[in-house]
């Protein structure tokens, strides 16, 4: 158990650029004192170059990032460490390319697309223009019901969206204890 009574959790922080990954995953490994990753940052050097000229990434261009992001989870799942990476994770196939034998769960953060087009505009020294949206809202793919997927509202404030996973995180760790009681 960590300092707060919430046990491990190997956590990717999903969605379309914009949603507030980066505010969400550095909020949730600040307050449970788990490891984080920015997924961004492990992109190759081309893949940054590409969308910094508008250009929108392949499946090809993705593969080798969303390998160095599972490398990076499966580290800190080795290491029984709470780890939370941020990556977009737009597709059902680059989600089981993550999370292959591996427990790893999404939180997916859901935006309006016109809050998301006025936040990118406004978002400061970052390589992703906001012409790159409609290619990132185009290609997401929804999560099923079969994934492993919390959601999220990102139109709250952080601090709200903050608190209610950690609740729904106490609330799961208390039913398990519960089960295990009765069982
Ligand atoms: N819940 C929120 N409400 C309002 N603005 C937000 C919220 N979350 C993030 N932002 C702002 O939106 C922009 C994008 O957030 P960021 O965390 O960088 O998203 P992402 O990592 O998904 O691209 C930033 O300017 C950030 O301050
Ligand atoms: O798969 C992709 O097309 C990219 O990973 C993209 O989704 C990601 O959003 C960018 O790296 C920009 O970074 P932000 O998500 O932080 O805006």
């Amino acid at each position: 158990m960590g300092t707060i009574g919430i046990r491990p959790r190997f956590l990717v922080v999903m969605g379309v650029s914009g949603t507030g990954k980066t505010t969400i995953a550095t909020g949730l490994a600040t307050r449970l004192g788990w490891h984080f990753q920015e997924g961004d940052a492990l992109h190759p050097q081309s893949n940054v170059d590409k969308m910094s000229a508008g250009q929108p990434l392949t499946d090809e261009d993705r593969k080798p990032w969303l390998e160095l992001c599972r490398d990076w989870l499966s580290k800190e799942i080795d290491a029984g460490h709470g780890a939370v990476l941020t990556c977009s994770a737009l597709k059902r196939i680059y989600r089981e390319q993550l999370r292959r034998d591996l427990p790893v769960e999404f939180i997916h953060i859901r935006v309006d697309p016109k809050v998301l087009a006025d936040r990118m505009t406004h978002r400061k020294g970052h390589f992703m223009p906001a012409s790159l949206l409609p290619s990132q809202l185009a290609t997401f793919e929804e999560p099923g019901e079969d994934e492993p997927v919390i959601h999220v509202c990102g139109e709250d404030h952080p601090d709200v969206v903050l608190e209610k996973l950690i609740q729904q995180f106490r609330d799961e760790e208390n039913q398990k204890e519960l089960h295990a009681a009765v069982g």
